[in-house]
């Protein structure tokens, strides 16, 4: 079943690229950053794999913390893409959009713009060599003063046309609910571009509700809307898509089991579901495993995987010229199945 789902077109819109990268590449960017790591290859795995006994988000975003020193150059930031881009590539994933926040990368002097740069560099690279076409999306993180993100937003808002799709905002939901980041979102949506939101991965459906409310149409996780059948409504109401992350669900205790996931109430209200890995490498994940696990929890079937991914390229932050060649692909896929 798992090499039938490696097969499968897929899309991928939530991916972070520090949370994304391959062991090899880690240790590559660690050697070029003069950074000592485990040579035990369980040991170096468990320092960037979420462990087990993480309680909450917040011990889940500890585990990024080795990365961060890696990607504080254009070269590490290019092969960093180019790296999570080309596995994504190998379990024929056709689109991705991969989101980081260039703070975490400007600790050693580059600007924002740089860091999108080297990005994109590395997207082009990977769409060179494999043929997946990828685009950025910029991450502001929720604890930070929003003074720095607004200027980091601000100075990477012109490459729009040149791969960055749109923003996000990610980091420690528990203490920055959307009531008050209600400032920040509508700043944001002022600059244009289209914005996605990590909400409901703390047990906090109010989140969703007040980032449907204030207009955002995708929801990052959305874990919580399994509390609340008027939420789900709402996300229906509003053509809203969730991006679902079922195994960092589970790590991040934001889903106790999935067993309990609200799979089957977003199906049935016609919610559109997207599925993600969120961090390929923080959570030991990749799609094809992601899609294994809706199919033996949930009896997800191919059919609904086309329906899936055909609501990734509705909701993509791309132009019309490009989520038509994108159903195309689907299409031609998905009937070769048969
Ligand atoms: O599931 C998540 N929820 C909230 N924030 C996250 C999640 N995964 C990663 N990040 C945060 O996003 C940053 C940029 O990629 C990561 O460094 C991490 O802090
Ligand atoms: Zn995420």
């Amino acid at each position: 079943m798992t090499g039938k789902y490696k097969n499968l077109a897929k899309l991928e819109l939530h991916c972070h690229l520090d949370g994304s990268l391959s062991l090899d590449t880690i240790k590559q960017l660690a050697d070029m950053a003069k950074i000592e790591y485990p040579k035990n290859d369980n040991e170096f795995k468990k320092l960037v794999t979420v462990t087990k006994d993480a309680n909450s988000l917040i011990d889940y975003l500890k585990t990024f913390d080795f990365i961060r020193p890696l990607l504080q150059t254009k070269e590490a930031l290019r092969l960093a893409a180019y790296d999570v881009a080309k596995h994504a590539a190998l379990e024929n994933v056709i689109y991705l959009e991969l989101r980081y926040a260039p703070e975490l990368s400007m600790d050693e002097g580059l600007t924002a713009l740089e860091t999108l740069e080297a990005v994109l560099e590395g997207l082009k690279d990977a769409h060179k060599e494999f043929g997946i076409e990828g685009k950025a999306i910029v991450c502001g993180l929720k604890h930070t003063p929003f003074e720095l993100t607004k200027d980091i937003f601000e100075n990477v808002v012109h490459l729009a046309d040149k791969g960055l799709a749109g923003f996000d905002f990610a980091g420690d939901e528990e203490n920055n609910p959307v009531s008050e980041l209600e400032k920040a979102i509508k700043e944001t949506q002022k600059l244009g571009l289209p914005l996605t939101f990590h909400a409901g991965e703390c047990g906090c459906v109010k989140n969703i509700v007040d980032a449907l409310n204030l207009g955002i149409k995708r929801i990052g996780h959305g874990t919580a809307l399994a509390l609340d059948d008027e939420a789900i409504k709402l996300l229906v109401e509003k053509g809203a898509a969730v991006e679902m992350c079922l195994t960092s669900n589970i790590q991040t205790k934001a889903m106790p089991s999935l067993e309990e996931f609200h799979y089957k109430k977003l199906y049935d209200a016609g919610a559109k579901i997207t599925i993600s890995t969120d961090n390929r490498t923080v959570s030991d994940t990749n799609l094809t495993k992601e899609y294994s696990l809706f199919n033996k929890y949930f009896g997800t079937e191919t059919k609904d995987f086309y329906c899936f991914n055909k609501n990734a390229v509705e909701v993509s932050f791309t132009d019309e010229e490009q989520k038509q060649r994108l159903f195309n692909k689907l299409k031609k896929n998905y009937k070769d199945q048969k």
